[in-house]
């Protein structure tokens, strides 16, 4: 049978299916499984499970790698959750394509303005709301939808699969890097491509594949000023205020421009090249609509290859949150005694997370010899993940440009990504082969906001790209 008579039956088997996909989905949204929430570890506990058995129910073969405990707060421990390890298919004749995505996802509450529960999949116009609908639950559970897909057609499936599916990737990815340095020469050492979906398109309409990402590094700044909470009538006036340092600290760290304020940021990102710039002009990218989907008025930059340059290619800080301070209804005249600032940089070629770490350090000092306070300042990495970029021209991009085109029936820009996902470069060395960002989410899905969702025509053109991007591997 041709590729295009199977496509043709492929596609239509999941047309006919989508009612189990959108359950199957609704399943796993169920699951509250939160990273950053060490209180909800068993929830990611169980959606590992939960993942185990579809495997299984699958034919493939999964082992639970443990790898180790995680540090929360005041010096406790506990248990970081199983990264799941799978192989389908050990056919010698066969490709070998190794399928990385995650099982946790970001916190969400309905009071953060949720129009539906977080956890209770909700299908309205088309869309399906849901924490992890499209990061990364959906992305998931389409790779293994299609392998179901191909075993009720009776089709043997063109290549050999193996599953990487952690469940920290929300968090930085904790223990993920030290388990596949280990596993190089065994259960990395037969993979011919790396696949991840986990990422999304640049619109609403028009694919893209993405070769690129930007590292992270997040950092937890700690001020303390007093053995416990205050008085504000009492004290207010008299001591050095941990939040007033804090506040002042964090406001030295990027202008109003999306300007970096610490010294010597900038002297390691590479240099943009004329070949560079001209990848941006081809680029379909609607920047009206990139407002309206972040629900601002105007973006920094006018030009759309500037707002592209300063997603993808320039670093940016992000202020993300205080803990430790008040942020209840009403109001309350304390003084906190101890508050922690986050915020994260995302960081591009050719930066380095060391001498990025130092360079915080060093400037976050100099502001506080400034300052007449005694109070207690430490800034620390929590976690950092490497940016990545690779080579567009591998075959695997172009298996998978004809993928798109069977489905879609127009060539994908060629994209990058401004978030990141920590273990991808980490993929590329262990491996040594080439690694493909496949996103099948839309752009306005809104992944870590209020209202996450994933269109079901994303979800069933999703699993039909993945369905013919395997038929195109196998061709290689
Ligand atoms: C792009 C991916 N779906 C994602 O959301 N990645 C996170 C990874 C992360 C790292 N630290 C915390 N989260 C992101 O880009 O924020
Ligand atoms: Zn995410
Ligand atoms: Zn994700």
């Amino acid at each position: 049978m041709s590729n295009n008579d199977f496509n043709t039956r492929l596609f239509k088997h999941l047309d006919d299916h989508q009612k189990d996909y959108i359950q199957r989905l609704s399943d796993a949204v169920s699951i509250p499984s939160v990273s950053a929430w060490p209180e909800h570890r068993h929830e990611v506990v169980r959606m590992v499970d939960w993942t185990k058995s579809l495997l299984e129910k699958l034919g493939v073969k999964v082992e639970l790698s443990d790898v180790g405990k995680q540090k929360i707060a005041d010096g406790k421990e506990i248990d970081l959750p199983n990264v799941i390890l799978g192989t389908y298919g050990n056919d010698k004749a066969k490709k070998t394509v190794l399928i990385y995505g995650h099982l946790d996802v970001q916190p969400a509450q309905v009071s953060d303005g949720w129009d539906t529960e977080p956890f209770v999949l909700t299908e309205k116009n088309g869309k399906l709301f849901g924490r992890g609908s499209t990061d990364d639950k959906g992305p998931v559970l389409s790779w293994l939808n299609v392998i179901e897909a191909y075993q009720q057609l009776n089709e043997p499936f063109p290549v050999n699969v193996k599953f990487c599916l952690e469940s920290m990737e929300e968090y930085g990815s904790e223990g993920l890097e030290d388990l596949l340095k280990s596993l190089k020469n065994t259960f990395l050492s037969d993979v011919d491509f790396v696949v991840i979906s986990d990422s999304y398109w640049l619109g609403k309409e028009k694919p893209c594949l993405q070769y690129g990402l930007r590292g992270i590094c997040y950092f937890f700044l700690d001020v303390e000023c007093s053995t416990k909470d205050l008085h504000s009538g009492c004290f207010g006036g008299t001591i050095h205020e941990a939040m007033t340092d804090l506040i002042a600290l964090m406001s030295t760290l990027v202008d109003d421009q999306g300007h970096i304020l610490i010294d010597g940021v900038y002297d390691e990102v590479a240099p943009l090249l004329p070949e560079e710039e001209q990848l941006y002009k081809p680029i379909t990218f609607d920047t009206k609509a990139y407002c309206s989907e972040a629900g601002v008025e105007k973006t920094i930059q006018k030009e759309k290859e500037q707002i592209l340059m300063h997603r993808w290619r320039y670093p940016s800080l992000s202020l993300h949150g205080i803990q430790g301070a008040f942020d209840g209804v009403g109001c309350k005249t304390v003084i906190p005694r101890h508050v922690i600032g986050k915020f994260s940089i995302r960081i591009v070629p050719n930066m380095k997370i060391a001498t990025l770490e130092k360079l915080v350090e060093k400037h976050i000092q100099n502001i506080m010899k400034e300052r007449k306070s005694p109070n207690k300042v430490s800034v620390k990495l929590e976690h950092g993940g490497d940016y990545w970029v690779a080579d567009p021209n591998n075959p695997q991009y172009i298996a998978a440009r004809k993928a798109t085109v069977a489905v879609h029936g127009i060539e994908p820009d060629l994209t990058r990504e401004g978030g990141s996902i920590p273990i991808t470069l980490t993929f590329q060395e262990q491996t040594g082969k080439n690694v493909l960002l496949l996103p099948i989410g839309a752009s306005d899905d809104g992944a870590h906001s209020q209202n996450e969702k994933f269109d079901i025509i994303n979800y069933m053109n999703g699993m039909k790209v993945m369905g013919a991007y395997f038929q195109e591997i196998a061709k290689l």
